[in-house]
């Protein structure tokens, strides 16, 4: 079948199924029929899209860590301590970094060690591993949505089996989940891949059971420019769309500007559903997720904090729908249950604090917002005629020619020409547009805010800024000043 961004053939789905299920023995346990009727068979408070729908009506924000540990037991008793001690609205199940490159014998091994160690020796949960009947026990231990987060290109299996097993959301997309996360996996794989992710989605909401599809909005984490991070979560909207997904939730990683961070996400929630009306996708509900910041943070637990309620302001002044929360841990690894509980906790009062409270000014966030906008625009008006029309074809050629590109990937299939660099007050710039294609008005926005941190440090431009930029948070500082 060429690869385009049309929805699929039932039968060349069926057909791609059964190599699917057979990849690993755990994959028989996988039965559609039954796993509609026990997905229907769970209250609506399980579903992450009735939580979100509500949390959307409401104007309320919701708040889910991750986590992941790889036996079941100690699973389990960590998402009751993260709902009960974090008041977690949404749980994760956190996939472990064997089970996202598909080599379920190492995943095995390191189930069985972490057994014999009584100890976590995997950096998450394997999911495929335990298969369809043992997952059931995580969603039955606890009382809210449980979503799968993960970093895999080809997340076939552990979508048929997560899905049957009653999670109702799953995190990841055909570019977020390759570009930031693997090397040599080309887009053409991992789109075709994740359209069937967004098939097996489809199939379900047209059986009534009604799966959130979530892109990874971060991507590198690092200095991430807005229109870029935005202009692929409406992508892989659209993708999802096609294959006939009813609820999405598009992402953004908090950069650290706060005024910026709120206007992305008001552009990404409102650009996502003009994308999607545009084309046709009428009744796809769309929610917005801020990430906690994902590049460098502080060892000091204090600074961390800091950082985690920083990054909470943007979700009040944006009402984003979910933020995806860090802990204080963040620069030493995988938190305590202790400090990813306190992480929500931290969250929970900043935003009861300020969402009775209107302190922004208004113009400088739409003055952010009207650039962002721009650029977002070319963008994807770009992919969409270099498709001539399709937006699978369009993103294969835009990332080949580095019309679509992503800083500080490990991917050999993005440019990595373009990189950032924060202006006088931290926003995110373009210090090189590498072959993005913006026109002269919105490249002189770029290079007149440079100029001003320039003169401000009494420096030139330069990739020194950029370096400085990478370690200033967790330095202690939004902008890398010299020293
Ligand atoms: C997007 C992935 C990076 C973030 O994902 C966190 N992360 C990864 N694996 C686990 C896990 N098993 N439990 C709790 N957090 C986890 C890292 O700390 C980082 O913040």
């Amino acid at each position: 079948m060429v690869l385009k961004n049309k929805k699929w053939d039932h039968n060349y789905f069926l057909k791609m199924r059964e190599e699917v299920l057979n990849s690993w023995e755990t994959g028989k346990e996988v039965n559609f029929e039954e796993a509609v009727s026990y997905l229907k068979s769970l209250p609506k408070e399980k579903y992450a899209d009735y939580v979100l729908k509500k949390a959307d009506e409401e104007k309320r924000t919701l708040l889910q860590p991750r986590a992941g540990v790889p036996i079941l037991r100690e699973h389990i008793l960590l998402l009751q301590y993260l709902q009960k001690e974090g008041g977690a609205d949404i749980l994760p199940t956190t996939i472990d970094s064997y089970t996202r490159q598909n080599r379920y014998r190492e995943a095995q091994i390191g189930i069985e060690e972490s057994l014999r160690e009584g100890k976590s020796l995997l950096n998450g949960f394997p999911a495929v591993n335990y298969g369809v009947k043992a997952c059931r026990e995580i969603i039955e231990s606890v009382d809210v949505p449980v979503e799968i987060r993960h970093g895999t290109p080809d997340a076939r299996l552990l979508a048929e089996i997560t899905l049957a097993a009653g999670f109702t959301s799953f995190e990841g997309g055909g570019i977020t989940y390759n570009i930031p996360y693997a090397k040599d996996v080309s887009l053409e794989n991992s789109i075709l891949y994740w359209q069937y992710v967004d098939y097996l989605v489809g199939l379900y909401a047209e059986n009534g059971v009604i799966i959130n599809r979530e892109s990874f909005g971060p991507l590198t984490g690092t200095l991430v420019p807005p229109s870029i991070s935005i202009s692929i979560g409406i992508i892989e909207a659209l993708f999802a769309a096609e294959q006939g997904v009813k609820s999405f939730s598009v992402g953004y990683g908090q950069c650290g500007n706060v005024i910026q961070d709120a206007a992305a996400i008001n552009v990404l929630d409102r650009l996502t559903k003009e994308y999607l009306a545009s084309f046709g996708y009428y009744d796809v509900h769309i929610t917005t997720v801020l990430h906690h910041f994902m590049g460098g943070f502080p060892e000091d637990e204090a600074r961390a904090y800091a950082v985690i309620s920083l990054g909470t302001i943007p979700a009040v002044l944006s009402k984003a729908t979910k933020i995806i929360v860090k802990t204080p841990q963040e620069a030493v690894g995988i938190p305590s249950k202790e400090a990813n509980a306190a992480a929500l906790r931290n969250t929970r009062q900043v935003l009861q604090m300020l969402d009775c409270q209107d302190f922004i000014d208004k113009n400088k966030v739409q003055e952010e917002e009207y650039i962002i906008e721009r650029e977002v625009r070319s963008i994807l008006n770009t992919v969409y005629s270099v498709g001539e029309g399709d937006f699978v074809l369009g993103t294969v050629r835009a990332f080949a020619s580095g019309l679509l590109d992503v800083p500080f990937a490990p991917s050999r299939f993005t440019l990595g020409r373009v990189m950032p660099v924060r202006d006088n007050e931290g926003a995110v710039r373009f210090f090189d547009f590498g072959n993005l294609p913006f026109d002269e008005e919105i490249k002189s926005f770029h290079r007149k805010k440079l100029e001003e941190r320039a003169k401000y440090e009494k420096r030139e431009i330069s990739f020194q800024m950029v370096l400085d930029d990478i370690y200033a948070i967790s330095k202690g500082r939004l902008v890398g000043r010299p020293r």
